[in-house]
């Protein structure tokens, strides 16, 4: 029974616990000012007007109602606290300022995360959170269907917002992951002739290692519904089910696909993968994956790992997949019948993952 002086403990014992679950459930303010913040255009006004800026000027700036000045104080209190922006302390009144993580929302920047955030912060990818004790207690497959009446896959192909929304959140990424990949993880792909993208989506990230690899030919395979990009002499696209076919290559590459989906699931992806991949001269015969590999990093940040949680219940919610520790993914490589791996953690929240038949 809680009292005065705790609850069975010390009244600091009990202050703490308090601060703690409130700070639990206000968690979501911090990623809605960051919706706010990307809506309103802040890390753009700032960088534009290229010095730090005065509350005052970011209003004008941002076209708001002035009489909600006040508000906007508070708002870039919550975002510097964040530190997704930082306040320069002049002499006359506080400015402020981007922060490496205020670059990556700025549109012109081609590693920025604005799409990611805004699908991920999207109400139809949120709403479905509302659900999930829901979920827990019905059958429908996840709450994600629980709350729109169809798997999230289903809907994509049906809704052409969220198609373009979550294809332009996925094509986001293809810079930030390929500039590291390429440069950290060049022997992955150096020797290779041909390499299939598998769920490669509109095939941004294709692109970009074909770029960085002329002499690599590049085949997305994706559903029907997917909006792609041109295609050029290295890149070329194929409509198709990878439960059903792969096109043959010297690799296979997988980014954030079997995450979506059950340890079933991916065994029989792999198995095709396995059956696609013909060993060339030099370094073909594998699949290349990019993925998060859970506790693989002791020293881990505390906010990296709740990050990589927060995203295994993300594709709880959404999808029928998962995150997956190493001991998980090589479960999953040896039952495909695959018969070592490398894991490459270069990538900070992920890992690149070469897997050998
Ligand atoms: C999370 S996205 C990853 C996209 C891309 N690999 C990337 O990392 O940006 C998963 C992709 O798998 C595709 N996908 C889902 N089911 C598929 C299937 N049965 N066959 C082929 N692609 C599929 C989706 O359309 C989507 O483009
Ligand atoms: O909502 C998501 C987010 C991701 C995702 C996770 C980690 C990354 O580094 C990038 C993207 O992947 C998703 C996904 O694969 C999916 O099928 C649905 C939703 C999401």
């Amino acid at each position: 029974m809680a009292s005065a002086k705790g609850v069975n403990g010390s009244r600091k014992e009990l202050l703490d616990a308090h601060a703690h679950v409130s700070n639990q459930i206000f968690n979501f303010i911090n990623s809605m000012s960051l919706k706010c913040a990307i809506e309103l255009g802040i890390a753009d006004a700032i960088h534009k007007h290229g010095n730090p800026m005065t509350l005052s000027q970011l209003a004008d700036a941002l076209h708001i109602n002035k009489a909600k000045s006040d508000g906007l104080h508070r708002l870039m209190r919550v975002l510097v606290h964040s530190k997704l922006f930082d306040k320069a302390e002049t002499t006359t009144e506080a400015a402020y300022r981007l922060t490496p993580a205020s670059r990556l929302l700025l549109r012109d920047e081609s590693l920025n995360m604005v799409p990611f955030a805004l699908t991920i912060l999207d109400p139809m990818l949120v709403e479905p959170w509302l659900h999930v004790s829901e979920w827990f207690r019905d059958d429908s497959v996840t709450s994600f269907a629980t709350k729109h009446g169809m798997p999230f896959w289903e809907l994509q192909g049906v809704n052409a917002r969220l198609n373009n929304l979550f294809t332009a959140a996925m094509a986001c990424d293809a810079d930030f992951s390929t500039t590291i990949l390429t440069n950290e993880c060049s022997h992955v792909f150096r020797g290779l002739k041909s390499m299939v993208d598998v769920g490669g989506g509109n095939g941004a990230t294709a692109k970009a290692i074909t770029d960085a690899f002329p002499g690599l030919k590049c085949t997305v395979l994706d559903l029907p519904h997917v909006p792609t990009l041109e295609g050029c002499e290295n890149l070329s696209f194929v409509s198709g089910d990878m439960f059903e076919f792969i096109p043959h290559a010297d690799a296979v590459f997988l980014k954030h696909i079997l995450h979506d989906w059950s340890d079933e699931e991916c065994v029989k992806i792999l198995k095709k993968c396995k059956a696609a991949i013909t060993p060339s001269n030099g370094n073909g015969g594998k699949v290349i994956i990019v993925e998060m590999v859970l506790d693989d990093n002791k020293e881990q940040k505390y906010e990296a790992t709740e990050t990589q949680l927060c995203f295994d219940l993300q594709m709880m919610m959404l999808v029928t997949g998962k995150e997956r520790t190493e001991r998980e993914w090589a479960h999953l490589f040896y039952v495909a019948g695959f018969q070592k791996y490398s894991i490459s953690p270069v990538l900070g929240l992920r890992s690149a993952i070469e897997v050998f038949p």
